[in-house]
């Protein structure tokens, strides 16, 4: 059986993927981004998986408005990497797992959560930044992906309840899988942040941190955070929160009288214009 092990939450910031890429993590500004870390990429090789279920948004690049997904799952075998106007960046290609992709495909639109499948699909920062992050630089990730696209861009967006009992779904789906698999799941974006408008740059670090307290201890209660609450508090962009309740609702359950461990926590502002907050939860 396979089983979800572990989760990691983290911010997508476009600019920290350009600082990798163009060599200045070791400069004062991002050094002090790079430092939280750390932990996570000892963490990764301690504890690699077989699969990432990447929970991320794509911002315009494989989809626009012509097309909007509300939920988007590839079952490709592989992801190019999207060029976002200066050219892809340049990280391995994302390797899928179209097996275990279309099994969850089944199971989760079986319990009521209607899926777009996406059979082909170049992935942009929101996907690749996360796997930098965590892996460094490297010829291969070392694992396969499965990306799965939340619309947060487009109003209407999920909610977080939404989002916190569909990944109740996908960790029943995972669960009823055959073959042995370690799998981890990662809620992708965030924290606040705001970069249009008259409160572009607006950042809350009161507000994120009270976030990561409840991601944890109260899951289901942060599930009901309303859309108006995310947009006043963490800005227009710090809708894309509602990724991380995906991640947290396929861990272990509180209210099932469970919690996973907290193996990692780090938040600091900021990275461009984004509060930047991760988290790894281990079941
Ligand atoms: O802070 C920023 O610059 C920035 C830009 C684009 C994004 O998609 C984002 O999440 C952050």
């Amino acid at each position: 059986m396979a089983r979800i092990t572990a989760s990691v939450y983290t911010s997508h910031v476009p600019a920290i993927g350009a600082a990798m890429d163009l060599g200045k993590t070791e400069e004062p500004y991002w050094q002090k981004v790079f430092a939280g870390y750390q932990f996570s990429r000892e963490w990764i090789k301690a504890n690699t998986p077989d699969v990432v279920f990447l929970v991320f948004n794509d911002h315009a690049t494989a989809f626009s408005l012509d097309m909007i997904p509300t939920f988007a799952i590839g079952t490709a075998a592989e992801y190019a990497v999207a060029d976002e106007g200066w050219g892809p960046r340049p990280v391995p290609k994302v390797e899928g797992h179209p097996e275990l992709a279309a099994h969850i495909a089944q199971s989760v639109i079986q319990q009521d959560f209607d899926l777009t499948l996406v059979n082909k699909m170049d992935v942009d920062h929101g996907l690749t930044v996360p796997l930098s992050l965590m892996c460094g630089q490297t010829q291969a990730w070392p694992f396969k992906v499965i990306p799965f696209a939340v619309n947060v861009v487009q109003y209407p967006v999920p909610s977080g309840m939404r989002c916190f009992r569909l990944g109740q779904a996908i960790r029943k789906a995972v669960e009823s899988y055959d073959e042995e698999l370690n799998v981890q799941i990662w809620g992708t974006g965030g924290m606040s942040h705001q970069l249009q408008g008259p409160r572009a740059g607006l950042i809350n670090k009161e507000w994120d941190n009270r976030f990561l307290d409840r991601l944890l201890d109260d899951p289901e209660g942060l599930a009901s955070v309303s859309h108006v609450e995310y947009v006043k508090e963490a800005g227009s962009e710090g809708i894309e929160l509602v990724m991380w309740l995906i991640a947290r609702g396929a861990m272990a359950d509180v209210a099932g009288g469970r919690k996973p461990t907290l193996k990692h926590r780090f938040y600091h502002v900021p990275a461009s214009n984004t509060a930047v907050g991760h988290m790894i939860l281990e079941n």
